[in-house]
């Protein structure tokens, strides 16, 4: 059975953590790991029948199959070369780390060199599957609208670094346009899903990103047109932010089940 180790115990690693004790994946979690020590001891609370250990990623590597990062992009620069130089697959959700072509370079010349894989998951949007299949030919156009509650955007860079006064907005206000290289650092918890997008389709430096913060919303809101010699289409998700981070949608930690359960079944289905 696939030995998994979970890094980040949060809103994401704690459902995924659950769903393997539940027995609906079927892997066997032998490790966890959280920079907060409380973040480990509640999730092994939650847990009923399974029993991790605690490991730094230094000795996870060493015990695992695969390493999931569910932590934050900064903890991708750890995880994520650790895990491949120990001959470990990755799955990573904090996919906006990417951005940065230096990382992408190296993890994927480790990934080839130690024949790994780093998967990525499609986390709170739809739509990867027409974007990857569209990009066989040309694109002409891909965009990215994120409307989310205004609490959701406190802490974010570009909110501190432009003294954006988020309790002051009391109707529908664009906060952010730009593209997916600037939107993932400016937001490196809100539009990680740009990183994504741009990766299965026309890149960082052409994908556009508009942020929209909503008091009236008590969902997470993605919205995606993508124009292209195929066509055109657009994708909307109407997300429920997770109970014990506003910021994520459920959707997301959902997504990373999807993908860990599709690693560890023997039965591929569909293309
Ligand atoms: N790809 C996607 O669609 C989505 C990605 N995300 C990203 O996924 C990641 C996890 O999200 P959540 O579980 O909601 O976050 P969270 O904030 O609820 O949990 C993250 C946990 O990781 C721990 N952590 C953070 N950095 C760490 C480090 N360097 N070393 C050790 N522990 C560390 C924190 O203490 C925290 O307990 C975040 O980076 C988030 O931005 C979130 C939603 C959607
Ligand atoms: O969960 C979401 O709605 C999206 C999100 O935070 C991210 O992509 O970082």
């Amino acid at each position: 059975m696939l030995k998994i180790g979970v890094f980040g115990c949060g809103a994401i690693g704690a459902e995924l953590c659950k769903a393997i004790d539940s027995g609906h994946i079927d892997v066997e979690l032998y490790a966890i790991y959280d920079r907060h020590e409380q973040a480990t001891v509640d999730l092994k609370d939650k847990l009923r029948n399974t029993d991790p250990k605690v490991l730094e990623i230094v000795d996870m590597v060493k015990h695992v199959d695969l390493v999931v990062e569910c932590a934050s992009q900064q903890a991708v620069y750890e995880v994520v070369p650790a895990a491949l130089h120990a001959k470990c697959d990755v799955m990573s959700i904090s996919v906006g780390a990417f951005a940065d072509q230096n990382l992408l370079k190296t993890t994927t010349d480790l990934a080839k060199e130690y024949n790994c894989k780093v998967y990525l998951p499609s986390g709170a949007i739809a739509g990867l599957d027409g974007l990857k299949s569209a990009s066989s030919t040309s694109i002409y156009s891909v965009t990215l609208t994120t409307e989310k509650h205004p609490r959701s955007l406190a802490g974010a860079p570009y909110i501190i670094q432009n003294n954006i006064d988020l309790d002051a907005i009391t109707g529908k206000t664009v906060i952010f346009e730009g593209m997916a290289t600037e939107a993932v650092k400016a937001f490196p918890a809100n539009v990680n899903v740009a990183a994504s997008l741009s990766l299965a389709g026309i890149g960082f430096d052409r994908t556009k990103v508009k942020i929209v913060a909503n008091p009236a919303l008590s969902r997470n809101i993605h919205e995606i047109n993508v124009e292209g010699e195929f066509g055109s289409f657009t994708t909307r998700v109407e997300n429920v932010p997770s109970p014990t981070n506003p910021k994520t949608s459920y959707l997301a930690a959902l997504s990373a089940i999807s993908t860990l359960k599709k690693i560890a079944d023997p039965l591929q289905v569909g293309t």
